[in-house]
């Protein structure tokens, strides 16, 4: 019998982390959720109809022990705030998912001493293998602490850190992470398609190929400059490419990207901090 979850927003990230959960075997009648965009309601029930969809944020709550935070950063203030009287008479477990909105500020809108855990997923929890940060606040149980694990771990890894702030890192690393992965691919293509091969020739290839070079490295005792060294024959062809991405500033520019999403994420805990 699985805890009933409530997702307040039934957006892409919810869904992602819906998804993870049903092919992990998580009970359908266990989640609810809830959104006012009648798009993103039929896009949970048409996929899992056992789902419950609602647009009544109470009613999704109402039965709920784990209530997963998963609206925009931007309205998160005004959705806690609505929610407080009934999460201070129910006293669920606290999940919030939001980019860069801490925890304490969470806790304060939805009325103070509440257990809350910030956690920063990714969207491959929707095949199982997401990657997500967590970050406990001192009311949150040992039990509340194992509860929270196992429903990220159903996605994927999930590791706790033990400064909050470090979530902005996460932030930048593996939430924002995919769409670098995306970006890289694409531009893996679109190099071989300009090499003379077909597209789809060009898709198939650059996808197996970040998927195996991920898979050899989780499953290799070796770190990643090793197992590159293996590919690199001196004289060879990869050393040519080598030298044009380290000459281009890949680990800087890459530096650059993930200093740019950590700053984002701490400016709009800040800015949103104020309300
Ligand atoms: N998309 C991603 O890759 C990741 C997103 N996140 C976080 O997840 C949260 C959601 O992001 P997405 O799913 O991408 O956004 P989204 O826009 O797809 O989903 C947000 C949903 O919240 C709904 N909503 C708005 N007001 C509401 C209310 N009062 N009550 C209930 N639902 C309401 C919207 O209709 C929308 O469907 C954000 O805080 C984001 O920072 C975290 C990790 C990764
Ligand atoms: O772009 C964003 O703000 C969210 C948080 C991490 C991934 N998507």
């Amino acid at each position: 019998m699985n805890e009933t979850i409530a997702f307040i927003g039934a957006g892409n990230m919810a869904r992602s982390l819906i998804g993870g959960l049903i092919a992990d075997g998580w009970n359908e009648d266990a989640l609810w959720a809830a959104d006012p965009d009648p798009h993103q309601r039929d896009a949970v029930s048409q996929r899992w109809t056992g789902v419950h969809a609602t647009d009544d944020n109470a009613a999704a709550i109402a039965h709920a022990q784990v209530l997963v935070l998963a609206v925009k950063p931007q309205v998160l203030g005004e959705v806690c705030r609505s929610l407080a009287a009934q999460v201070q008479e129910r006293h669920p477990l606290v999940v919030s998912i939001a980019a860069g909105v801490r925890g304490a500020d969470i806790e304060r809108w939805l009325g103070g001493h509440l257990p809350v855990v910030r956690c920063m997923p990714n969207t491959p929890a929707l095949v199982g293998s997401g990657a997500t940060g967590l970050a406990a606040n001192p009311h949150v149980s040992d039990e509340q602490r194992d509860l929270a694990e196992s429903i990220l771990r159903a996605v994927g890894l999930a590791v706790w850190l033990d400064d909050e702030a470090q979530l902005d890192a996460v932030t930048a690393l593996s939430g924002s992470g995919p769409a670098y992965g995306f970006l890289f691919i694409e531009a893996l293509e679109d190099a071989a398609v300009e090499l003379g091969l077909p597209r789809e020739t060009a898709r198939l290839l650059a996808l197996q190929t970040v998927f195996g070079a991920a898979k050899l490295a989780l499953e290799s005792d070796e770190d990643a400059a090793t197992l590159r060294t293996r590919v690199t024959s001196r004289g060879g062809t990869t050393e040519q490419a080598l030298a044009q991405l380290e000459s281009g500033g890949l680990r800087e520019l890459m530096l650059r990207a993930l200093t740019a999403a950590r700053d984002r994420s701490h400016a709009l805990a800040d800015q949103l901090g104020r309300d």
